[in-house]
């Protein structure tokens, strides 16, 4: 049987609890919008292959629980992942001033190499809006990150978004096409460990 991809890939959805992470992978995977909140456990993971440059990339992205009593869970998957997407929810300033939570923590713990853009999602709430656009792509600007704003709900920029953080792993790991990455055993496990203080380092910009 013919190989139905030439590399995977595996991206990581991070950014507190109800800013949409699982409705941004349903929307992109299933094309459907989840109206309830149904808090992730742990970690879940969805399969899509997108084609890029003529090549078929695999790409595994693994949705993380945004609640803080995971986190010394979610922490485990942050090594293995080739590109992360950091996303708040635009009518919540405080998940915004918490992507700095967020990014400290992929400093300590995601590999050097790793690709990162930042998500703006519900933009389909401008009425509830607390985070300006230009505030967006500051933030984004100071981490050197692309910044897109998504709604889940109205599917806005959401293949974009899965296309775009894949292309920028692509590229980063063109040299390595050959290696491909299958999903181990240990990828599903769930990874007991004591809890850790998170340390919180803002950014300067
Ligand atoms: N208006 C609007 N609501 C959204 C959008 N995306 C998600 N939501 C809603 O926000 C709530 C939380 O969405 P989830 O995808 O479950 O949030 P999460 O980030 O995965 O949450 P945790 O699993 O707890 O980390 C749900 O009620 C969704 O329907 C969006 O683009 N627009």
């Amino acid at each position: 049987m013919a190989k139905q991809y030439d590399v995977l890939y595996r991206l990581l959805l991070l950014g507190d609890s109800g800013v949409g992470k699982t409705c941004l992978l349903c929307r992109f995977t299933d094309n459907e919008f989840l109206p309830q909140h149904v808090s992730t456990i742990g970690v879940d993971f969805k399969m899509k292959t997108l084609e890029i440059d003529g090549i078929k990339v695999r790409i595994q992205i693994w949705d993380t629980a945004g609640q803080e009593r995971y986190q010394t869970i979610t922490k485990q998957y942050y090594r293995r992942a080739q590109g992360i997407f950091l996303v708040y929810d635009i009518t919540s300033a405080l998940s915004f001033q918490n992507v700095v939570k967020w990014a400290s923590d992929l400093e300590e713990y995601a590999p050097q190499t790793v690709q990162k853009i930042l998500i703006g999602n519900k933009s389909d709430e401008e009425h509830r809006r607390q985070v300006a656009t230009e505030q967006g792509n500051k933030l984004a600007k100071c981490y050197g990150m692309d910044f897109l704003e998504t709604s889940a709900r109205t599917n806005y920029n959401i293949k974009e978004s899965f296309t775009r953080l894949t292309e920028l792993v692509l590229k980063a790991n063109r040299k390595d096409l050959n290696t491909v990455l299958l999903p181990s055993e240990d990828d599903l496990a769930v990874v007991e460990a004591e809890e850790e203080e998170d340390e919180y380092a803002p950014c300067t910009c």
